[in-house]
């Protein structure tokens, strides 16, 4: 296959720096758990996100939002169908991917900064350029302060920043974040996703986020896309202005339609 526009990265990696930032062609990815019959994680399933979009995917448990995510990292394959990332493979795009999960998976045994550097170490960026770059981007979350804490000196939303700046600061070209949110209580919750929305309104990388709550759905979203059984049962782009006030959407007609559509189809059979 011939790519446009494509960037070398390293020797082996070549992402496209044009095109979509990732297209699922008909993908259906069957488990087969051993004994049990065979099911159908992702059923079909083609959807393509553009570059700089905040998709958000939504749905009830069991709908396939994380093995849709999961094939974009690569960390599945499908069984038919296809999945390509920044105009390549998964594999071959994971260095410009971030991970981001409701647990924060940082390494208990290093501090708020050395996890945040932890990338960059691995992509032999010099010692004075890590600080510069962990220092910075845990200011920008608010964190600064707390850089030479160890995870288990840290609230629980005090780790999901961290593990915020370090999924950013590699800035990686595309961000898939699974309910990264969902472990924090209502109020930590809010203030947490208001950082995430300054960063990525600064940065634009393109972000597929999964939650199952639809108005968080609605307020961070550029285009919402709705699962059941495997399949895309809504595509609807968000138009509402940003930056989105909770309290005023609840009062916003438009809103309590789109809330309304989704509701709709997902409770429908
Ligand atoms: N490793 C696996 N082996 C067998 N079945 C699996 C496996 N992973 C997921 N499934 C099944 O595939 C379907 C889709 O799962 P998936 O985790 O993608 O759903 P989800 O929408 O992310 O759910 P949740 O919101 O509860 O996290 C579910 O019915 C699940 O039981």
């Amino acid at each position: 296959m011939t790519y446009t526009g494509v960037k070398a990265v390293g020797t082996d990696n070549a992402v496209a720096v044009e095109g979509p930032a990732f297209e699922i062609r008909s993908a259906t990815l069957d488990y087969t758990p051993s004994g049990a019959s065979t099911f159908s994680g992702v059923r079909d399933l083609s959807l393509t996100g553009k570059r700089g979009e905040l998709l958000v995917l939504v749905g009830h448990s069991g709908c396939g939002k994380t093995t849709a995510l999961n094939l974009m990292g690569g960390l599945i394959h499908p069984t038919t169908g296809s999945v390509s990332v920044l105009g390549t493979s998964p594999a071959q795009a994971r260095s410009e991917m971030g991970y981001m999960f409701a647990r924060d998976a940082l390494y208990p045994w290093r501090t708020a900064r050395q996890n945040v550097e932890l990338g960059m170490e691995l992509a032999h960026v010099g010692k004075a350029e890590r600080r510069e770059r962990s220092m910075e981007m845990l200011r920008r979350v608010g964190l600064e302060a707390a850089a030479d804490r160890y995870p288990w000196q840290l609230s629980q939303g005090m780790r999901q920043r961290a593990a915020l700046a370090r999924t950013w600061v590699m800035k990686p070209a595309l961000i898939l974040m699974d309910e990264p949110f969902s472990a924090l209580d209502a109020q930590t919750r809010d203030v947490v996703r208001d950082e995430f929305l300054d960063v990525w309104s600064q940065e634009r990388q393109t972000v597929v986020f999964v939650t199952h709550d639809l108005n968080e759905a609605l307020l961070i979203a550029d285009r919402v896309v709705a699962m059941r059984a495997g399949e895309v049962v809504v595509d609807m782009k968000i138009e509402m202005d940003r930056p989105r006030d909770e309290v005023g959407l609840e009062s916003s007609k438009e809103f309590r339609d789109m809330l309304g559509e989704l509701r709709a189809t997902l409770n429908s059979h």
